[in-house]
């Protein structure tokens, strides 16, 4: 195993970019996406299945896996890659987020949030240094900073203050991170969605120095119009030699419209979540799976995908299975859904370095206007 981590820009198309980021876990070609492997698992996915899609690297949540079965665990059996099965790279997010959406009793003060366990009450703390400590324990090739992502709106006082605290603890996570040559530690942005705040945050995370920069505090209900509006200058506000992962995002169009404005990684449970509800999403845009009008159709989902759920099942089969609650629905639309998000940044990929990133778009648009799905 290596022990470098590098990004190489291969080709700019406006402010869309591609390139890969060399891990000593194998390469990730940007712009990627990542799906998310929240407990240790892509829920109903094999991590062979998960590889088959594209996928170059998974996201894993601190908070699932500091509560069950712990880090200390995970290191006891080896580290999450050989624990979970996969060995390419692993970015684990820091739980910051997760404790503010899902914990009890949550408590924060300048030195980290005290909360209880939304599985059995039990009680724990999260600080930069310990998030650092599990995400070594865990034997994440990506690191990020333990942050807080203040709920919008929120009014500019309490995203200055909450930045401000993001950045103290950027700090203390680089200290507690420490010299770890092969593996990332990756700063995040805050700032909500005023451009002096993020300006003021880039120049802080960039005066600490990381290996990457995430643009936080998006995507939790600001709207796209919002989000992309504080994508046309956040990015750009970030190193133009470090890869730039846009937390949380999000639906296809959300990421066309975020790579076209500089993002090179993303992460969201969409695909995986959606495709367990029987959502599909395609070319010509989402199916509902579950409506009736799929029952007798002997056409697979989208006749452009070479994944196995287009490749061998129909609609009407889908349809059953889905109806009659059997496994294999979640198994299948899950695939479908995480191998048309992979193929769907190759394509970006491929149109940045032919520099057609905008005849992409048009036709990314045109075809879900097409409707018939
Ligand atoms: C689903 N939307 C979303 N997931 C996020 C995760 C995050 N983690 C750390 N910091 C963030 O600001 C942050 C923002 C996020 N938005
Ligand atoms: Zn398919």
């Amino acid at each position: 195993m290596g022990r470098t981590f590098d990004f190489t820009l291969t080709a700019t198309d406006g402010r869309a970019r591609t390139g890969v980021i060399d891990t000593p876990r194998g390469a990730i070609r940007t712009p990627a996406f990542m799906p998310v492997g929240t407990a240790a698992t892509v829920k109903a996915m094999l991590p062979e299945s998960v590889a088959a899609t594209g996928a170059d690297i998974l996201l894993g949540n601190t908070y699932h896996l500091m509560l069950r079965p712990t880090a200390e665990r995970i290191a006891r059996l080896g580290g999450l890659h050989g624990f979970m099965n996969w060995d390419r790279p692993i970015l684990t997010d820091s739980g910051g987020f997760q404790v503010m959406s899902l914990a009890e009793l949550r408590k924060l003060t300048e030195e980290g949030v005290t909360f209880r366990s939304h599985i059995d009450g039990s009680r724990h703390m999260l600080t930069p240094e310990r998030s650092m400590e599990i995400q070594r324990l865990l034997g994440s090739d990506i690191v990020m900073c333990f942050d807080e992502c203040p709920a919008l709106p929120a009014d500019r006082d309490r995203i200055a203050d909450s930045m401000e605290l993001s950045m103290r603890w950027a700090a203390r996570s680089k200290a507690a991170f420490g010299d770890r040559p092969g593996h990332a530690l990756f700063g995040i942005q805050q700032g909500g969605l005023e451009e002096d705040l993020r300006k003021a945050s880039a120049e802080a995370l960039v005066d600490i120095g990381f290996d990457g920069y995430a643009v936080g505090g998006l995507a939790v209900g600001e709207g796209q119009e919002a989000m992309f509006a504080c994508l046309d200058y956040a990015p750009e506000q970030l190193p133009q030699d470090k890869p730039r992962y846009l937390m949380g995002v999000g639906k296809p169009d959300d990421i066309v419209g975020a790579v076209k404005r500089g993002i090179d990684m993303m992460d969201c449970v969409l695909p995986s979540r959606s495709g367990r509800t029987g959502q599909a999403w395609t070319r010509r845009g989402q199916v509902n799976i579950k409506n009736a009008r799929h029952a007798d159709d002997p056409r697979p989902l989208d006749e452009a995908c070479a994944c196995p759920a287009c490749r061998s099942y129909s609609r009407a089969y889908l349809h059953h299975v889905f109806r009659a609650g059997e496994m294999i629905s979640g198994m299948l639309l899950t695939w479908h859904n995480l191998h048309y998000y992979q193929d769907l940044m190759g394509r970006m990929r491929d149109a940045i370095s032919s520099g057609e990133f905008n005849a992409f778009e048009r036709e990314f648009h045109a075809e879900r206007e097409a409707g018939d799905i």
